[in-house]
């Protein structure tokens, strides 16, 4: 079995192209996602991406995270989606739609002399009052609630980008004991199908500076849809613009809440290797 690994600012994944090769017996991708992301026992990455052809855009993306569990979004892994579909002529519209299950989302490739430099995707409008995340089903967004936890005290911004995303602003890291709240936050009862955790830190009105424990993949070095849900989170709490410069470990991504509601992530989508899976499926 072929594969290629990419990705965003060091959000890694393993790609399988099933576009129009159908596999012979079906699939048991969220298995597999296990198998393959093992970071000793097999190739490596925080998700498993499956490229799938779609009825209503142009292809279809599924996520699986590296425990098996099937998230909505992602954002970095939809970067990495549209210049692995572009540069193998799998889809040559640029604007590309792709379908998730989030809905589908119009993404531009930057393309300078032959080469997808950067993708800038239309993320839709952030979820505020009424999703997948219990709290949200609130009159009113739920911005800096109380979170008990493990004895401590923190507040929190729901945000859902089709995924749920738990926004808690630190003033610095050096007090945060991010490998034990993070995961405990992840699991919180708040949050009955978990949540991804961004601890965010401030820097000015245009950057901030961001921590993830993500849902089903623990630490990351970028999470895309938590950078949008942050940007979004601190608007709402009026620490920043509209448009921001989120800064995470792989590095930056720009993002814009723009006049029409929507959430527009920029950023880059990179290849690692490719390769042949011997292992067991
Ligand atoms: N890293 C992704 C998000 C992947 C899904 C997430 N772990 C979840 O379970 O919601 C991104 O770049 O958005």
């Amino acid at each position: 079995m072929e594969f290629v690994k990419m990705h965003g600012l060091g959000n890694d994944f393993v790609f399988l192209d099933h576009f129009s090769l159908t596999p012979e017996k079906p699939v048991d991708y969220p298995k597999l996602a296990q198998k393959l992301c093992h970071r000793q026992f097999g190739i490596g990455g925080d998700g498993l991406i499956v490229i799938l052809p779609s009825k209503v855009a142009d292809a279809r993306m599924r996520i699986i995270n590296s425990d098996g569990s099937e998230p909505e979004m992602c954002g970095n892994g939809i970067r990495c989606f549209a210049r692995y579909v572009y540069d193998r002529g799998i889809v040559s519209q640029n604007p590309m739609r792709v379908e998730t299950l989030a809905g589908v989302l119009t993404l531009v490739l930057d393309i300078k002399e032959s080469e997808v430099q950067g993708v800038r995707v239309d993320m839709g409008e952030p979820i505020l009052k009424a999703d997948l995340i219990p709290v949200l089903s609130e009159v009113e967004p739920v911005v800096e609630q109380p979170l008990e936890v493990l004895g401590q005290t923190f507040h929190y911004t729901a945000v859902s980008m089709g995924n749920p995303h738990c926004v808690i602003f630190v003033n610095d890291y050096s007090a945060l004991d991010f490998e034990r709240f993070g995961p405990a936050i992840e699991k919180h009862p708040l949050f009955p199908r978990k949540t991804n955790v961004e601890f965010i830190r401030v820097d000015s009105p245009k950057e901030m500076t961001m921590k993830v424990w993500e849902r089903g993949a623990g630490p990351t070095l970028a999470c895309g849809t938590g950078a949008c849900a942050s940007a979004v989170a601190a608007v709402l709490n009026k620490k920043t613009e509209r448009t921001v410069t989120v800064h995470l470990p792989g590095g930056d991504l720009l993002i814009e809440w723009g006049a029409d509601n929507h959430v527009y992530m920029t950023g880059p989508a990179a290849y690692v290797f490719k390769g042949e899976w011997l292992g067991a499926e």
